[in-house]
């Protein structure tokens, strides 16, 4: 199978006058695995529907490779597309299943045979031949679907919410699957969740979304650590966000002042911050550190919970001072670490390059 790129150039899509998608640009290159990420409504689905053919912009254009396909039937596009209700015929066996796609492309039947039994190997259930959907699990006939999408090796691939309908085991297994079949067939796939982990784990890049438009794209570790905007470093993973004003640049840092204290963040090159802007500093939970001390210089909060997750022990605690949020740190899980308790005292400690400074301007 050979992949393409894809590049979307300012797509838009209404619905009266509910603007689903506003103008939007992106480009997946060949061999990528990209997922949109977002919360329900932010026009995940939407995009994808225009890239498959499925629904038609109200303007812009889809590219595959160089061919502007964004008026073509969907079966002419060179994308197979998987969705969650996976929707195998139940009156075939999974070998006709799987090669229908290709004598709807008229394929021979001899050909088709033997290309569904490849893709059946591929998914690595080459026994399953003769059975009928009733007869599979939930996650065998998930790539049942997945088979009958690669058949006839499209060059693109979009999944919507594949593994939506598995339970969290299963899940994790079909997205080391996926995740293999990615490498074995180099195709391009474009991802659709709503869940973030499964989005940091299997992507090369993320697409975040929110409210129809692309809020951040860049690696899981970019938006991870390098988050452009409040709603990104809200989204992506457990964070600590304090309210703070920007203060003087110090070298790579900034002085920030959180109430009477001051402390050292780091602002990136991507958030345009300015002395005296409000800001939020983001912390994630493993880079904050705590101790059972008094310190006027520091911020101090009670533990109101412990929670230990096996190989993170999680800390929650609310600042002593009422007008921060709640605030969690999180480190790994040792027979005779510190023990904390409900109701402890502790200061906290960060390192200023581990504090992200991001503008209040940021907020959608
Ligand atoms: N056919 C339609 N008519 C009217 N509004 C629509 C239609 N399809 C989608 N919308 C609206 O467009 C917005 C974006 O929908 P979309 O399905 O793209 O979101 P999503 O990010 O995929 O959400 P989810 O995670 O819930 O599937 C939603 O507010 C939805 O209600």
């Amino acid at each position: 199978m050979s992949s393409s790129s894809l590049t979307v150039q300012k797509l838009a899509k209404r619905y009266g006058d509910f603007i689903a998608l506003a103008e939007t640009d992106l480009t997946v290159t060949e061999g990528e695995f990209l997922t949109l990420l977002g919360p329900s409504g932010s026009g995940k689905t939407t995009l994808l529907s225009l890239i498959a053919g499925l629904s038609r912009p109200d303007h812009g254009a889809v590219m595959i490779g160089k061919t502007d396909v964004t008026y073509s039937a969907p079966h002419s596009r060179d994308i197979g597309v998987v969705f969650q209700n996976y929707a195998l015929f139940p009156h075939m066996t999974i070998l006709e299943n799987i090669a229908f796609p290709l004598k709807m492309r008229k394929v021979g039947a001899e050909e088709a045979r033997k290309r569904a039994q490849e893709a059946l190997e591929m998914i690595r259930l080459p026994h399953i031949a003769q059975r009928y959907p009733r007869e599979l699990s939930g996650g065998q006939q998930q790539r049942v679907a997945l088979a009958r999408c690669m058949v006839y090796r499209p060059s693109i691939i979009l999944m919507d919410e594949p593994l939506g309908a598995l339970d969290k085991k299963l899940r994790e297994h079909m997205q080391l699957e996926i995740k293999r079949i990615h490498r074995e067939l180099g195709a391009t796939i474009i991802y659709v969740t709503h869940d973030q982990e499964e989005a940091m784990t299997m992507s090369d890049r993320i697409c975040l979304m929110n409210s129809g438009k692309i809020e951040q794209l860049g690696t899981p570790a970019d938006l991870y650590f390098r988050p452009k905007t409040l709603f990104v470093a809200d989204f992506l993973g457990e964070s600590n966000l304090l309210p703070a004003t920007a203060g003087r640049s110090q070298g790579e840092l900034m002085n920030v002042e959180i109430g009477p204290q001051r402390v050292a963040a780091q602002a990136l090159a991507n958030n345009e911050v300015s002395v005296g802007d409000a800001i939020h500093i983001m912390i994630r939970p493993q880079n904050l550190t705590i101790e059972k001390a008094e310190a006027k210089d520091r911020i101090s909060a009670i533990v109101s919970d412990v929670m230990v997750t096996g190989s993170l022990t999680k800390i929650y605690m609310n600042a002593v001072d009422a007008s921060l949020p709640a605030l969690v740190a999180a480190f790994p899980t040792r027979l005779n670490g510190d023990q904390y308790r409900m109701g402890d005292k502790v200061a906290l400690l960060w390192q200023g390059a581990d504090a992200i400074a991001i503008s209040e301007k940021t907020r959608s």
